[in-house]
């Protein structure tokens, strides 16, 4: 079932929590919408739900208008990060649950219902926890018993908010694997909130960013983090150095550095700033090629496999930061207070007039 957003707004009195929104979510996938705290993606994904009435625009679920539809009339499933199950049932009979409320008319048998839940155990992998009742469950395996709770009526599309939010970073980091492998299984068009960047990119088939209400990009994880196409996309993905550059003509320079930005080449003698990740920060003993940017080794920090330095240059505000392998670190023979010589690998050079303003909140 493909989702369509067509251009939706919602204030909240005089605040936009949603601004002229339009996104077309393929059947079958699964979407994450990544943003900061406040950025509307709760708001936007309770629009889609029917939950909340958007003030204008509409909302479709595989060429069918669904906004005057009521939630219970969708045919969506849920799990919220805090979306307790019933404490006083078993898990089978949280489970149950959708299908026991059925209208006679639509409900299964007792044994079609046995054998569904069941399956559903099957699937999240919680089979054995049937006869138990919540609080004698971990929280991660009552999330896991939220999705097979949602998933058993059958829903036309899963809608998720912060699911593993209040999960400490070990399960949510194996939850989010689990996510994966069991959506490839049924390949329910999904709709996942998150404000974890890792997790969207690692979770999702594509990636919704959004800010002040607005989506600043949409694609593909790939698309997004190695093709940011803003600096609010830029920074909100991961960590990045900051260099000040010069463009002119479609050159950018950075100290004796230049750099081709053919996308600048109308551009005379503006102020720019060279977004580059850490990782993609070459960094030299010395400066063979003499247009290498000069830099003091100002801390070395080894995290299990790999080294991050931190190192200063005059053009950059802040320490920039590299990270290589402990291996690349060692043939360098690099120590703290050495000079250094830094080469971009890869690079996006925004105009200053670009600039969005920093990330504020989560
Ligand atoms: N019912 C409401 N009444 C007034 N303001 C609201 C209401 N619901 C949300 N907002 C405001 O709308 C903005 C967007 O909220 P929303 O929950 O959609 O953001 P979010 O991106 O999901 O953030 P978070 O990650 O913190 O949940 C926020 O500034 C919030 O305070």
């Amino acid at each position: 079932m493909s989702i369509r957003v067509d251009r939706i707004n919602k204030r909240f009195n005089d605040f936009i929590a949603v601004d002229n929104v339009s996104l077309d979510l393929p059947e079958g996938q699964l979407t994450a919408l990544l943003g900061p705290s406040g950025s509307g993606k709760t708001t936007l994904l309770r629009i889609i739900a029917g939950l909340e009435q958007a003030d204008s625009g509409h909302i479709e679920f595989h060429g069918q208008d669904q906004t005057h539809e009521h939630v219970s009339d969708r045919g969506v499933g849920f799990v919220f990060q805090h979306y307790a199950l019933f404490k006083h049932m078993t898990v089978f009979e949280n489970v149950a649950y959708g299908l026991t409320v059925k209208p006679r008319r639509e409900r299964p048998s007792k044994e079609a219902i046995r054998k569904k839940v069941m399956n559903l155990l099957e699937l999240v992998q919680l089979d054995w926890t049937a006869h138990r009742y919540p609080a004698q469950l971990s929280g991660g395996q009552r999330q896991r018993i939220a999705l097979a709770r949602a998933l058993a009526v059958e829903p036309k599309v899963l809608l998720l908010d912060e699911p593993f939010g209040a999960l400490d970073a070990k399960v949510r980091a194996e939850l989010r694997r689990w996510l994966r492998r069991l959506h490839d299984e049924i390949h329910v068009t999904s709709v996942f909130v998150t404000h974890d960047q890792e997790e969207a990119l690692e979770v999702s088939d594509r990636v919704v960013v959004m800010n002040n209400g607005r989506v600043e990009q949409e694609g593909t994880p790939e698309e997004v983090y190695d093709h940011p196409a803003n600096p609010f996309v830029y920074r909100f993905l991961g960590n990045v150095n900051l260099f000040h550059a010069r463009v002119h003509e479609g050159t950018a320079t950075i100290g004796d550095l230049s750099v081709p930005v053919p996308e600048h080449h109308d551009s005379q003698e503006q102020d720019a700033l060279a977004y580059i990740r850490p990782h993609e920060i070459e960094v030299l003993a010395s400066n063979e090629s003499g247009d290498a940017i000069h830099a003091i080794v100002k801390s070395i920090l080894v995290i299990g496999p790999s080294v991050r330095l931190e190192l200063q240059t005059e053009h950059s505000k802040e320490l920039i930061q590299a990270e290589m392998s402990k291996h690349q670190f060692r043939g360098l023979g690099l120590l703290q207070g050495d000079e250094a010589w830094l080469r971009p690998m890869q690079s996006k050079v925004f105009l200053q007039e670009d600039e969005a303003p920093a990330v504020s909140g989560s």
